[in-house]
This record gives C-alpha cells, structure tokens and sequence, in this order.
C-alpha cells in the first residue's frame, strides 16, 4: 500500500542530525566541521566559477505572452523570477519578519519544535546534510499544512501572530502556485482535461523558512549545497540579498539569482520534470553565505496532491518521445530522494532499450519470421493437400484472404527485423500500425469464410493470424510487453 501522507515520506529513511546542532550567530571562526573545500565533494563545488554574462529571465505575469515566455523559460533556464504576482510588499515584509523572529529564538527554544529524525515539519539542519561530511551554514523551518503546533512549542503565550502570518502567506502562495503551475503546464500544450488532479483545491506543499547568518569565513562556507527541489514547482522569496545560485543548464557556471525588487524566483522542481518527459528540467541550485548580513528565504515546495501518480503526461510521449520516467507519488518520491539525493531522477528513470534489449528485438522480430513462415507453410500444405477441388468458393476466398494478409505481415516482419539489424530507416509508425491492423480485419475475414467444415488446421492459422497481429502490435522496441506476448503466442500451441 503507498504511503498516502508527505509525513509518510522519510519514515523508512529517517536521519539523525540532532546532535549537529551549532549556535552559528555566535561563532567568531569557521570550525572545521564547516569548512568546505573543492576537493571535499566534487558536486556542489563544481563550476565554482559564477558568471553573470547572462540573467535569469524576469517575467511579468501581465505581459500577454506570459505563457510563451514562461516556457521558453522552464525549457531553457529552469528558473525564472516574476514580477506583478499580486503578493502585496506587505505580505513579503511580514512572512520575512515572522522568520527572523523564528531563527533569533535561543536555541533551546527552537529546539522544542524540532524535527523528528523520520519527520518533515519542525526547526532543523538542512535534511540533504546527510549526504555531506561538512555542515552548511545555516538552519531551517519546515511547516507543512498549520503552523499552529509548532508555534505553540515555540511561544506558549504568543503564537497568534506567527501563525496568522504563516496561514495568510500560504493561502496566497496556494493560489500563485496554481496559477503558475497552469501557465507552466499550458505552456507545453496541456489543458484541464488532460491533468485531473491539478484542481484549485488540489496541490500539497511545505513552506521552508531557511536562514543563513553572517559567516566569517564565507569563501569556504557553504549554506545550502547544491540540489534540486522535489516539487512541481518551488516559489522563493529572497530578502534582499543575494545567496541564490544556479547552475545554467548546459555549462558549469554557476548563475547568481540577484534579488531584484518584489519579484519572487520560481524553480522548476523534479516533479514537473518527470510530467513533462523531461522536457523541463530542475535547476540545480545552491545558497552561498556572506561575511557581513543574515540573509532569509522562504520557499512555497509545491506538488500534487501527495497520492496521485505522477508520470510523464501521455500528451507529451509518443512512439518517438516514450516515456521516460516510472510513475510515483510524490511521497513516494520524498523518500527517494531522501535516499538516492541526486541519483533520486536517475533512480526513477525507465531503462531504454540498449545494444542488449535491441538484440532481444532483433530476436524478436526473427522468432515472429519463423513462426510466420511456418504459417504459410501450413497454409500451402493444406490448400495443396486436394481438399481445394471440395472447397467453396466462400472458403477459397477465405483462404485468398488470409493468405495474402500472412504475407503482408510477414513482409512487415522482415522489414522490421531489417530496420533493428541495420538502424537505416523506419517506416513511419501510422503506416505500419494501418497495415497491421488491415492484415488482422483480413484474418478475422478468412475465419469467418473458413470456419465451418473441414478446414480445422486453417482455421487455427486464421486464429494465429490474429494472435501473430496483437503480437506484432506489441512487438515495438519500446514496449517491454512484446516479450510476453510472443510467450502467450507460443502458449497457444497452434503448430
Ligand atoms: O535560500 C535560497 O536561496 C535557496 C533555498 C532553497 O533552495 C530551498 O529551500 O530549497
Ligand atoms: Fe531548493
């Protein structure tokens, strides 16, 4: 049975950092537990060199052609920053406000809103800190659905304020979240009756408050390693100074996201990269800290409702665009990622064919030949074995019939085991599918005109015919089921 609740998503792969837990607002020196060096971990150091020769886009949500801009956006940047959202000032100020009262709390008192090791919501070190053998600098809030728990651990007498902020940011966050989620879907062509589920009152999220204070030693600092958000979409608002990085798609640069006033930034999560078969990619991205100012962001994680299925979306996969991701929930994915980190797409991704499953096909395509051609020699043997002066001229027709769709389909046989061997060309697959498909209206025809005397064993071919048919269908190099149809094929024990 899976997991139904985001909170469901780390219990099989809790993490134990309690014991991590750093007073960083009073450190004078980096300690060694937070020095990161370039040789320490190839992958959030890599690219060190951060270039702003180019910008991320910033897109203003009236321009008309918001649509197109935001798709060209998603497909080459997988980040951009929106301005005219209808988030007032007012709201960014106090969401911002409400998080630095949070993270200047003693730390005792955070701590009694801390996260469990198997849980999502609560004070905490980055959960990804895991994966590293250095320590970011910086801490963070996860809220997932009310605040209201949390913040009566954290002010008994005095959580009104905090939690009215919070609720307030997170309904209007829901509501840009849809409307964003829809342009980015729109954009590549999909429409409500294509996602189901992607509903106004649909959608789950957690609102990650993230702090970073100064820190002496920036340069070997890190605040939060680079990773990609498992989320349909992610909107960050970044106080005014800027932390965010990401890296531009294609390059080893990383891009500084420069805080530009009221816009807030938008990421491409992984989730949108699986529903759009890749086409949209995550960004990549990371927080980087500095010698002199406390820096705030806070993130709106959004997704699907937590128990839907998410798979590339059949609009965007065809014979030529298959699809390249398994379906999963995104709790499911939570707890992927929790355990792969950055192999977590790669885990979740559909094996193509290789050289190996392309000589399974090859394989294939010469079992279907074989079997094929016993057919028809079947066929000629008892059109030749002197039954033919008794028959109807129904029956002879029927037998024409079905002989000449044997060959057709043998022929496409051939052709195909041709196309695997050799690579050289395809014939497009709507013909191929309408000759098939003419070749098993045929065979039911031959059964029909041949069924009811003594033509047993050319029945059982008609029948074959029509099995051979629903097996050439399956028969794609694609479909990992063309296997298990010619097994059911041979099943059927005709010969
Ligand atoms: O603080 C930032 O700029 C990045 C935060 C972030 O990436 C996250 O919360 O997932
Ligand atoms: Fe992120």
């Amino acid at each position: 049975m899976p997991s139904r609740k985001l909170s469901d998503a780390f219990t099989s792969h809790p993490v134990n950092l309690h014991h991590k837990f750093l007073d960083l607002y009073s450190i004078k020196e980096l300690p060694e537990t937070h020095a990161w060096t370039s040789q320490l971990d190839d992958y959030p150091f890599s690219g060190d060199a951060t270039c702003n020769t180019e910008n991320v886009p910033i897109i203003d949500l009236n321009n008309e052609n918001a649509t197109e801009l935001i798709g060209h956006a998603c497909k080459t940047w997988g980040v951009f920053q929106i301005i005219n959202h209808n988030i007032t000032k007012n709201l960014l100020d106090e969401v911002e406000l409400a998080g630095k009262g949070l993270f200047s709390l003693p730390m005792q008192q955070k701590l009694r809103a801390a996260r469990q090791p198997d849980g999502v919501s609560g004070y905490g070190v980055a959960r990804i800190s895991s994966f590293f053998t250095k320590l970011m600098w910086s801490e963070g809030f996860t809220i997932t659905g009310s605040p209201l728990e949390h913040a009566r651990q954290l002010w008994p007498n005095d959580y009104h304020k905090f939690c009215d902020t919070i609720e307030e940011y997170q309904k209007s966050m829901k509501t840009l979240a849809g409307r964003l989620m829809w342009l980015m879907l729109g954009s590549l062509g999909i429409t409500n009756d294509d996602v189901k589920w992607a509903t106004p009152e649909g959608g789950c999220a957690a609102l990650q408050l993230n702090s970073y204070p100064a820190c002496p030693d920036p340069g070997r600092a890190m605040g939060l390693a680079a990773h990609t958000d498992s989320t349909i979409l992610t909107i960050l608002h970044q106080s005014n100074i800027s932390g965010l990085q990401v890296l531009r798609e294609g390059t080893n640069r990383w891009i500084t996201v420069p805080p530009h006033p009221g816009a807030l930034v938008i990421h491409v999560g992984d989730l949108l990269h699986i529903l759009s078969n890749g086409l949209y990619p995550s960004v990549l991205h990371r927080a980087v800290v500095n010698r002199t100012r406390h820096r705030l962001s806070v993130a709106y994680l959004y997704g699907p409702p937590s128990s839907v299925k998410i798979s590339p979306l059949p609009k965007l996969v065809d014979h030529y665009h298959p699809p390249l991701y398994r379906p999963i929930t995104w709790t499911e994915y939570l707890g992927t990622k929790a355990k792969h980190f950055d192999k977590a797409l790669t885990s979740v991704r559909l094996k193509r064919p290789t050289k190996d499953s392309n000589t399974e096909n090859q394989m294939k395509a010469l079992e279907l030949i074989q079997l094929r051609h016993r057919a028809r020699r079947i066929d000629v043997i008892l059109r030749c074995d002197g039954d033919g002066e008794n028959k109807a001229p129904r029956e002879l027709l029927g037998g024409y019939f079905h002989w000449h769709s044997n060959l057709v389909l043998t022929c496409l046989a051939d052709y195909d085991h041709y196309y695997n061997a050799t690579g050289l060309f395809r014939l497009p697959g709507l013909v191929k599918y309408l000759l098939i498909l003419l070749c098993g209206i045929i065979s039911f025809l031959s059964i029909e005109l041949e069924s009811d005397d003594n033509l047993g064993g050319s029945e059982k071919a008609g029948d074959y015919t029509l099995a051979a048919t629903i097996a050439y269908f399956s028969n794609d190099p694609d479909d990992d089921d063309g296997a298990d149809n010619m097994e059911s094929l041979k099943e059927m024990e005709i010969f």
